[in-house]
């Protein structure tokens, strides 16, 4: 369906700061588009709805039919009285009936659409490039996700029903007025633009006070979810007492522009009210003259007071429904901005064949030149390095010198501008994406743990991954010792991020899902920055174990981790300024020297500390 709808270049936009203007039309072409499945059960709606409208305004015209052609003229027709009481009834049970079956279709097609909105946009989500999140702060993606499609399930629920009913039904009551009586119909109609003016002019006083009621609360949920994220700096620099007055001022501009949403709308209602109240004692005293000079009927007039009464309710709804349509425009453009974006990596159309239990692990990044694209100077220009199949590479450098960087576009996060990045000779970008990530394998400084079990979480919930081929990848780390304390052992289930564990404990566990994954190219980036000596020694005992025969990338401040490895490559502003063993490299007695001399420095201060 995607592919179906196209957005014009001022299409919707939901960078932060900008406020958002409705287009109507391409809102309404893209849930056009996602109602169309649903056409039947729209048409049912339609026809459930016009039957409803309809038994409900008969009844008065029922009543009229009592009053003028059996109470007025005397007539003792009991059964005829009978027959009407019983039709009336009937159209209060037909009306109840088709109501309900009218709701019940039109909730059942708008909760289809707005769940296959939120899957869409998830599955869209997790398929955009990494350069859309450098851009798209996670929290709009949120409200995307959980805010927008409700705002979009209230339009299909409560809009679309008020629009649809309580338009049809002041058609009809139009039309009833008309045909009863044209010069009472044609009073009530002067009506009209006085109550679209009065409309018009609440309905911008209102829409702003909604706007900041809003705003508002978003300024409040956003301060709320920045304090829980720092809680342990707030409470380390005792900032209970300044940030909960921030949070007062903010609650109470939340506070008084609630008060000001409710005060418009109770005004508006009210107003509607007086105005309804006026009409009925302007159309009693035309009225009320006509019956007495016998030029209306009694039970004319009685139909009329009634439709009036009912004539101003829809158009209140209306107008009160008319905010949640200005917000569901933009929500819709908000989410069809997201589903718009194409991702910027793909995977070729038809991507090469490749076994991954026969990759040798070969790497090639050649003479590649990569920048992140915004506005700022390339970070690799015509980086050349070849990594042979099982080499243990170790890289230093300086901060911020491109190591993260290098093995992201091994990773394929992010495509590289000129050059090519090659695995066993083929370019990454020939090769599906799926099949890439199997064969690299990525451990970063902060492991990400998801809500689950142990067990799941090492598998990454996948469940062709024996139990057994778990625990085996947890004691080979040496994580089976920490398991075992745990209530549950495997099976305890880790809070959000793995909140309830160190960090080291956590990474023991991201390196038992990287063994049992078993790629054939492994990196650690600053794998081992988070651990004590003691576990940093499991951890490297684990590391000798997994990579062996695996070409392993291990990226690190800490010298010690890569010590042992083949080849050492120093990094500094995006190039390779110096490369060998470890002990080459002290001979150099350049940069990587001055770093290991530092580590040294370092290593002695801690030990003294350790023994004072
Ligand atoms: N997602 C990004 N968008 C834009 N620029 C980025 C992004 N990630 C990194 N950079 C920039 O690219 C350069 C290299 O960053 P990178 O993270 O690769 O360095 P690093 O050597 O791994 O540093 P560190 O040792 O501090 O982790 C830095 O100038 C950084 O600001």
């Amino acid at each position: 369906m995607q592919q179906t709808i196209k957005q014009g270049h001022n299409g919707p936009q939901s960078e932060p700061g900008r406020k958002p203007k409705p287009q109507y039309q391409s809102a309404f072409n893209i849930l056009g588009a996602y109602t169309r499945p649903h056409r039947l059960t729209f048409a049912m709606v339609m026809v459930c709805t016009v039957i409803a409208i309809a038994c409900e305004l008969f009844q008065p015209y029922l009543v009229k039919i009592v009053i003028d052609d059996n109470l007025m003229v005397g007539k003792n027709d009991f059964g005829s009285l009978l027959i009407i009481c019983a039709v009336y009834f009937g159209l209060t049970i037909a009306e109840l009936l088709f109501s309900y079956l009218q709701n019940n279709l039109l909730q059942f097609a708008g909760q289809s659409i707005v769940a296959k909105i939120r899957k869409q946009l998830f599955r869209h989500i997790t398929k955009l490039s990494m350069s859309y999140f450098d851009k798209m702060p996670s929290g709009s993606l949120i409200t995307h996700i959980s805010s927008d499609t409700e705002v979009v399930n209230q339009f299909l629920g409560q809009v679309l029903l008020t629009l649809l009913r309580d338009g049809l039904t002041l058609i009809f009551i139009l039309v009833l007025m008309f045909q009863l009586d044209t010069t009472l119909g044609a009073y009530c109609l002067i009506l009209l633009p006085v109550i679209a003016c009065i409309s018009i002019a609440f309905r911008s006083f209102i829409r702003n006070t909604y706007q900041m009621a809003r705003t508002r609360l978003s300024a409040l949920v956003a301060f709320v979810a920045e304090n829980l994220s720092g809680m342990n700096l707030i409470q380390a620099f005792q900032q209970q007492r300044s940030q909960g007055k921030l949070f007062e001022e903010k609650n109470d501009a939340y506070f008084k522009a609630n008060v000001r949403e409710i005060r418009s709308m109770v005004m508006f209602n009210r107003t509607f009210d007086l105005l309804s109240n006026l009409t009925i004692a302007f159309v009693t005293w035309i009225g009320g003259k006509a019956v007495l000079g016998e030029t209306l009927e009694f039970g004319v007039l009685y139909a009329f007071i009634t439709y009036i009464r009912q004539f101003f309710q829809p158009i209140n709804a209306i107008t009160q429904q008319w905010n949640t349509l200005q917000s569901a425009t933009v929500a819709m453009n908000r989410i069809w901005g997201v589903l718009d974006h194409k991702p910027d990596i793909v995977d070729p159309a038809q991507p090469l064949a490749i076994d991954r239990d026969k990759v040798e692990g070969r790497v090639d990044f050649n003479r590649i030149t990569f920048g992140y694209g915004n506005g700022s100077a390339p970070i690799f220009q015509g980086l050349d390095l070849h990594i042979g199949p099982g080499e243990m590479i170790g890289v230093v450098g300086t901060t911020g010198a491109g190591k993260s960087s290098l093995m992201s576009l091994l990773c394929r996060f992010y495509d590289v501008q000129e050059g090519n990045v090659q695995i066993d000779r083929k370019d990454i970008r020939d090769l599906p994406q799926a099949e890439l990530h199997r064969i690299v394998g990525l451990v970063q400084q902060e492991p990400f743990l998801f809500s689950g079990s142990i067990i799941d979480n090492v598998r990454m919930f996948d469940e062709s991954i024996s139990r057994e081929a778990v625990i085996e990848a947890c004691r080979l780390v040496g994580a089976d010792v920490l398991v075992q304390r745990m209530q549950d052992g495997y099976d305890t289930k880790l809070s959000e991020r793995g909140s309830g564990l160190s960090a080291g404990e956590r990474q023991l566990l991201s390196f038992a899902r990287i063994i049992v994954f078993r790629p054939r190219i492994l990196i650690l980036d600053e794998a081992t920055a988070n651990l004590d000596s003691q576990t940093e020694q499991l951890i490297q005992e684990a590391l000798r174990v997994v990579s062996e025969g695996r070409t392993t990338i291990v990226i690190a401040h800490r010298l010690s981790t890569i010590m042992q490895a083949d080849r050492i490559l120093v990094l500094r502003h995006g190039a390779i300024v110096e490369e060998g063993t470890h002990e080459e490299l002290l001979l150099e007695k350049g940069y990587y020297e001055e770093l290991y001399r530092h580590s040294q420095g370092e290593a002695h201060k801690e030990q003294e500390k350790q023994l004072i």
